[in-house]
Protein backbone atom coordinates (compact mmCIF):
# COMPACT_ATOMS: atom_id res chain seq x y z
CA UNK A 1 0.00 0.00 0.00
CA UNK A 2 1.10 3.77 -0.42
CA UNK A 3 0.74 6.09 2.08
CA UNK A 4 0.73 9.48 0.95
CA UNK A 5 1.21 12.58 3.10
CA UNK A 6 0.36 16.09 2.47
CA UNK A 7 2.35 18.52 4.81
CA UNK A 8 0.70 21.73 4.90
CA UNK A 9 0.88 24.51 7.67
CA UNK A 10 -1.89 24.34 9.52
CA UNK A 11 -3.01 20.29 9.03
CA UNK A 12 -1.26 17.07 7.66
CA UNK A 13 -2.85 15.47 5.56
CA UNK A 14 -2.79 11.38 5.18
CA UNK A 15 -4.20 9.17 2.67
CA UNK A 16 -3.70 4.90 2.02
CA UNK A 17 -3.93 3.72 -1.33
CA UNK A 18 -3.85 0.44 -2.60
CA UNK A 19 -3.26 0.34 -6.83
CA UNK A 20 -5.62 3.12 -7.86
CA UNK A 21 -7.92 3.41 -5.01
CA UNK A 22 -8.03 5.78 -2.01
CA UNK A 23 -9.00 3.35 1.14
CA UNK A 24 -9.05 6.02 3.98
CA UNK A 25 -7.91 9.34 4.71
CA UNK A 26 -7.10 11.17 7.91
CA UNK A 27 -5.45 14.30 9.15
CA UNK A 28 -3.67 15.57 12.32
CA UNK A 29 -3.19 18.92 13.11
CA UNK A 30 0.43 20.18 12.05
CA UNK A 31 2.80 20.40 15.39
CA UNK A 32 6.38 21.32 14.68
CA UNK A 33 6.69 20.02 18.70
CA UNK A 34 5.60 16.41 18.17
CA UNK A 35 8.94 14.41 18.51
CA UNK A 36 9.35 11.14 15.71
CA UNK A 37 8.37 8.59 18.10
CA UNK A 38 5.10 10.62 18.83
CA UNK A 39 4.17 11.06 15.24
CA UNK A 40 5.11 7.70 13.95
CA UNK A 41 2.96 6.23 17.28
CA UNK A 42 0.14 8.42 15.88
CA UNK A 43 -0.08 7.41 12.61
CA UNK A 44 0.58 3.86 13.82
CA UNK A 45 -2.73 4.33 16.19
CA UNK A 46 -4.52 5.74 13.75
CA UNK A 47 -4.15 3.24 10.69
CA UNK A 48 -4.48 0.16 13.12
CA UNK A 49 -8.19 2.22 13.92
CA UNK A 50 -8.46 1.61 10.36
CA UNK A 51 -7.59 -2.03 10.61
CA UNK A 52 -4.48 -0.96 8.22
CA UNK A 53 -1.22 -2.12 10.16
CA UNK A 54 2.41 -0.10 9.28
CA UNK A 55 3.89 -2.93 8.02
CA UNK A 56 1.22 -3.03 5.23
CA UNK A 57 2.57 0.48 4.40
CA UNK A 58 5.23 -0.50 1.17
CA UNK A 59 5.85 2.99 0.30
CA UNK A 60 5.69 6.63 1.04
CA UNK A 61 5.33 10.08 -0.51
CA UNK A 62 5.58 13.23 0.71
CA UNK A 63 4.55 16.99 -0.19
CA UNK A 64 5.45 19.59 2.83
CA UNK A 65 5.67 23.24 3.03
CA UNK A 66 7.47 23.01 6.58
CA UNK A 67 10.47 22.24 6.16
CA UNK A 68 11.57 21.70 9.72
CA UNK A 69 8.71 18.56 9.27
CA UNK A 70 10.19 16.92 5.86
CA UNK A 71 13.20 15.95 7.40
CA UNK A 72 11.66 14.44 10.33
CA UNK A 73 8.83 12.88 8.05
CA UNK A 74 11.60 11.75 5.97
CA UNK A 75 12.69 9.69 9.16
CA UNK A 76 9.73 8.33 10.29
CA UNK A 77 9.43 6.59 6.73
CA UNK A 78 12.27 5.43 6.71
CA UNK A 79 11.49 3.68 9.72
CA UNK A 80 8.51 2.66 8.21
CA UNK A 81 9.29 0.88 5.36
CA UNK A 82 13.18 0.67 5.17
CA UNK A 83 13.39 2.87 2.15
CA UNK A 84 13.68 6.82 1.44
CA UNK A 85 10.43 8.00 0.52
CA UNK A 86 10.18 10.02 -2.48
CA UNK A 87 9.96 13.64 -1.09
CA UNK A 88 8.06 16.27 -3.84
CA UNK A 89 11.19 18.45 -4.57
CA UNK A 90 12.86 19.42 -7.65
CA UNK A 91 14.71 15.90 -9.39
CA UNK A 92 10.53 14.83 -9.38
CA UNK A 93 8.43 14.80 -12.15
CA UNK A 94 4.88 16.07 -12.31
CA UNK A 95 3.77 15.78 -15.70
CA UNK A 96 2.97 19.80 -15.23
CA UNK A 97 4.83 22.46 -16.96
CA UNK A 98 5.86 25.11 -14.00
CA UNK A 99 5.87 28.25 -15.79
CA UNK A 100 7.26 30.32 -12.63
CA UNK A 101 10.74 32.05 -12.52
CA UNK A 102 11.93 29.40 -9.78
CA UNK A 103 9.59 26.13 -9.80
CA UNK A 104 11.35 24.82 -6.70
CA UNK A 105 10.01 27.85 -5.33
CA UNK A 106 6.41 27.01 -5.41
CA UNK A 107 5.04 25.28 -2.59
CA UNK A 108 4.65 21.61 -3.14
CA UNK A 109 1.32 21.83 -1.94
CA UNK A 110 -0.11 23.82 -5.08
CA UNK A 111 1.93 21.36 -7.47
CA UNK A 112 -0.11 18.26 -5.87
CA UNK A 113 -3.57 19.75 -6.39
CA UNK A 114 -2.69 20.71 -9.81
CA UNK A 115 -1.65 17.58 -10.85
CA UNK A 116 -4.62 16.60 -9.51
CA UNK A 117 -6.40 18.96 -11.32
CA UNK A 118 -4.77 18.49 -14.69
CA UNK A 119 -4.90 15.18 -14.40
CA UNK A 120 -8.71 14.94 -13.89
CA UNK A 121 -9.70 17.66 -16.00
CA UNK A 122 -8.91 18.67 -19.75
CA UNK A 123 -9.13 22.37 -20.55
CA UNK A 124 -8.36 25.46 -18.31
CA UNK A 125 -8.40 24.73 -14.63
CA UNK A 126 -8.61 27.46 -11.27
CA UNK A 127 -7.34 25.91 -8.33
CA UNK A 128 -8.50 27.43 -5.00
CA UNK A 129 -7.11 26.23 -1.79
CA UNK A 130 -9.39 28.26 1.18
CA UNK A 131 -7.09 27.22 3.77
CA UNK A 132 -6.13 29.98 6.54
CA UNK A 133 -3.88 30.69 3.83
CA UNK A 134 -5.31 30.52 0.40
CA UNK A 135 -4.11 30.21 -3.08
CA UNK A 136 -5.61 30.71 -6.56
CA UNK A 137 -3.56 28.91 -9.20
CA UNK A 138 -3.75 28.51 -13.27
CA UNK A 139 -3.27 25.72 -15.09
CA UNK A 140 -4.06 26.10 -19.01
CA UNK A 141 -5.52 23.24 -21.11
CA UNK A 142 -1.57 22.73 -22.48
CA UNK A 143 -1.30 21.53 -18.53
CA UNK A 144 1.09 24.23 -18.23
CA UNK A 145 1.10 25.99 -14.35
CA UNK A 146 1.48 29.53 -15.28
CA UNK A 147 1.11 30.99 -11.37
CA UNK A 148 -1.04 31.99 -9.08
CA UNK A 149 -1.76 34.31 -6.10
CA UNK A 150 -1.26 33.92 -2.18
CA UNK A 151 -3.68 35.96 -0.30
CA UNK A 152 -4.73 35.58 3.98
CA UNK A 153 -7.68 33.29 4.56
CA UNK A 154 -10.97 34.05 6.22
CA UNK A 155 -9.58 32.94 9.82
CA UNK A 156 -6.57 35.59 8.96
CA UNK A 157 -9.25 38.35 8.29
CA UNK A 158 -10.73 37.36 11.37
CA UNK A 159 -7.75 37.50 13.44
CA UNK A 160 -6.04 40.30 12.26
CA UNK A 161 -9.45 42.73 13.36
CA UNK A 162 -9.78 41.65 16.59
CA UNK A 163 -5.29 41.88 17.45
CA UNK A 164 -4.84 45.39 15.59
CA UNK A 165 -8.47 46.39 17.66
CA UNK A 166 -8.91 47.48 21.41
CA UNK A 167 -12.70 46.79 20.81
CA UNK A 168 -13.28 43.88 18.27
CA UNK A 169 -13.82 40.36 19.51
CA UNK A 170 -12.85 37.22 17.91
CA UNK A 171 -16.29 35.74 16.40
CA UNK A 172 -17.33 32.84 14.62
CA UNK A 173 -16.73 32.48 11.02
CA UNK A 174 -19.84 31.32 9.04
CA UNK A 175 -21.83 32.53 6.58
CA UNK A 176 -23.67 35.66 7.21
CA UNK A 177 -27.34 35.68 5.75
CA UNK A 178 -27.53 39.33 6.14
CA UNK A 179 -24.90 41.97 4.46
CA UNK A 180 -25.39 44.86 6.40
CA UNK A 181 -24.29 43.54 10.17
CA UNK A 182 -26.73 45.11 12.89
CA UNK A 183 -24.23 44.99 15.76
CA UNK A 184 -20.49 44.81 15.97
CA UNK A 185 -20.50 41.09 15.92
CA UNK A 186 -22.76 40.56 12.63
CA UNK A 187 -20.99 43.02 11.16
CA UNK A 188 -17.75 41.79 11.47
CA UNK A 189 -18.90 38.13 10.47
CA UNK A 190 -20.69 40.04 7.54
CA UNK A 191 -17.38 41.64 6.58
CA UNK A 192 -14.82 39.04 6.63
CA UNK A 193 -17.39 36.70 4.80
CA UNK A 194 -18.10 38.97 1.84
CA UNK A 195 -14.81 40.82 2.23
CA UNK A 196 -13.33 36.91 1.90
CA UNK A 197 -15.67 35.42 -0.84
CA UNK A 198 -15.76 38.92 -3.03
CA UNK A 199 -11.82 38.63 -2.47
CA UNK A 200 -11.52 35.27 -3.88
CA UNK A 201 -14.49 35.19 -6.92
CA UNK A 202 -12.90 38.87 -7.82
CA UNK A 203 -9.63 36.96 -8.59
CA UNK A 204 -11.10 33.97 -9.91
CA UNK A 205 -13.38 36.54 -12.23
CA UNK A 206 -9.60 38.23 -13.01
CA UNK A 207 -8.08 35.36 -14.01
CA UNK A 208 -11.42 34.53 -16.81
CA UNK A 209 -11.42 37.88 -17.59
CA UNK A 210 -7.23 38.36 -18.28
CA UNK A 211 -6.88 34.99 -19.97
CA UNK A 212 -10.12 34.53 -21.77
CA UNK A 213 -11.03 31.66 -20.48
CA UNK A 214 -14.00 29.90 -22.16
CA UNK A 215 -17.35 28.89 -19.06
CA UNK A 216 -17.96 25.89 -21.54
CA UNK A 217 -14.24 25.19 -21.20
CA UNK A 218 -13.01 26.00 -17.67
CA UNK A 219 -13.48 24.07 -14.63
CA UNK A 220 -13.33 25.73 -10.97
CA UNK A 221 -12.04 23.51 -8.48
CA UNK A 222 -12.01 24.66 -4.42
CA UNK A 223 -10.24 22.92 -2.07
CA UNK A 224 -9.25 22.99 2.43
CA UNK A 225 -11.47 24.18 5.31
CA UNK A 226 -13.36 27.36 3.74
CA UNK A 227 -14.07 25.60 0.50
CA UNK A 228 -18.21 25.90 1.34
CA UNK A 229 -18.24 29.84 2.19
CA UNK A 230 -17.08 30.24 -1.68
CA UNK A 231 -20.14 28.23 -3.08
CA UNK A 232 -21.98 31.01 -4.67
CA UNK A 233 -24.01 30.94 -7.57
CA UNK A 234 -21.87 33.46 -9.79
CA UNK A 235 -19.41 30.52 -10.74
CA UNK A 236 -19.73 26.76 -10.95
CA UNK A 237 -17.32 25.64 -8.19
CA UNK A 238 -16.91 22.43 -7.43
CA UNK A 239 -15.38 21.07 -4.14
CA UNK A 240 -12.38 18.25 -4.13
CA UNK A 241 -11.12 17.71 -0.41
CA UNK A 242 -8.53 15.05 -1.94
CA UNK A 243 -7.07 16.84 -4.79
CA UNK A 244 -3.77 17.05 -2.94
CA UNK A 245 -3.54 13.39 -1.85
CA UNK A 246 -4.37 12.01 -5.23
CA UNK A 247 -1.86 14.43 -7.13
CA UNK A 248 0.37 12.71 -4.72
CA UNK A 249 -0.67 9.72 -5.93
CA UNK A 250 -0.14 10.32 -9.76
CA UNK A 251 3.34 11.45 -9.03
CA UNK A 252 3.61 8.29 -7.12
CA UNK A 253 3.29 6.39 -10.04
CA UNK A 254 5.42 8.64 -12.94
CA UNK A 255 8.06 8.28 -10.14
CA UNK A 256 7.82 5.04 -7.92
CA UNK A 257 10.40 3.05 -10.43
CA UNK A 258 13.13 5.60 -9.51
CA UNK A 259 13.09 4.17 -5.18
CA UNK A 260 15.60 3.27 -3.73
N1 LIG B 1 -9.42 20.11 13.82
C1 LIG B 1 -8.95 19.34 12.85
N2 LIG B 1 -8.11 18.32 13.13
C2 LIG B 1 -7.60 17.56 12.14
N3 LIG B 1 -7.89 17.74 10.83
C3 LIG B 1 -8.71 18.73 10.50
C4 LIG B 1 -9.30 19.58 11.48
N4 LIG B 1 -10.06 20.49 10.84
C5 LIG B 1 -9.97 20.20 9.53
N5 LIG B 1 -9.16 19.16 9.31
C6 LIG B 1 -8.76 18.54 8.04
O1 LIG B 1 -7.92 19.41 7.33
C7 LIG B 1 -8.41 19.59 6.02
C8 LIG B 1 -8.26 21.02 5.55
O2 LIG B 1 -6.97 21.40 5.56
P1 LIG B 1 -6.57 22.68 4.73
O3 LIG B 1 -7.66 23.69 4.76
O4 LIG B 1 -6.10 22.23 3.40
O5 LIG B 1 -5.42 23.19 5.67
P2 LIG B 1 -4.00 23.82 5.46
O6 LIG B 1 -4.10 25.21 6.02
O7 LIG B 1 -3.13 22.96 6.31
O8 LIG B 1 -3.67 23.77 3.98
C9 LIG B 1 -9.88 19.27 6.12
O9 LIG B 1 -10.37 18.80 4.89
C10 LIG B 1 -9.93 18.21 7.19
O10 LIG B 1 -9.72 16.94 6.62
C1 LIG C 1 1.33 29.48 -0.02
C2 LIG C 1 1.51 28.41 1.05
C3 LIG C 1 2.00 29.04 2.33
C4 LIG C 1 0.13 27.74 1.28
O1 LIG C 1 0.25 26.81 2.34
P1 LIG C 1 -0.99 26.05 3.06
O2 LIG C 1 -2.05 27.03 3.36
O3 LIG C 1 -1.51 25.02 2.08
O4 LIG C 1 -0.41 25.42 4.25
C5 LIG C 1 2.52 27.31 0.57
O5 LIG C 1 2.14 26.84 -0.67
C6 LIG C 1 3.96 27.82 0.52
O6 LIG C 1 4.65 27.90 1.51
N1 LIG C 1 4.42 28.20 -0.70
C7 LIG C 1 5.74 28.70 -0.96
C8 LIG C 1 5.70 29.94 -1.76
C9 LIG C 1 5.09 29.77 -3.16
O7 LIG C 1 4.23 28.91 -3.38
O8 LIG C 1 5.49 30.53 -4.07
Amino acid sequence: MLLAIDIDNKFTKFGIFNFDQMLDSFSIVTDKNRSIEETKLTIKLILLDKKINLSDIDDIIISSVVPELSIRYEEISQKITNKKPILISSGVKTGLNIKCESPKEVGSDRIIRAVAASKTYDGDIIVISASSITTVDYINSKKEFLGGLILPGIDLFEDSLHRQSAKLPQVEIKKSDKFLGNNTISSIQSGIYYGYQNAVLGIVNNIVDQYELKKSNTVILTTGVHSDLLINSKFDIKKDTTLGLNGLKYIYELNKNNLK
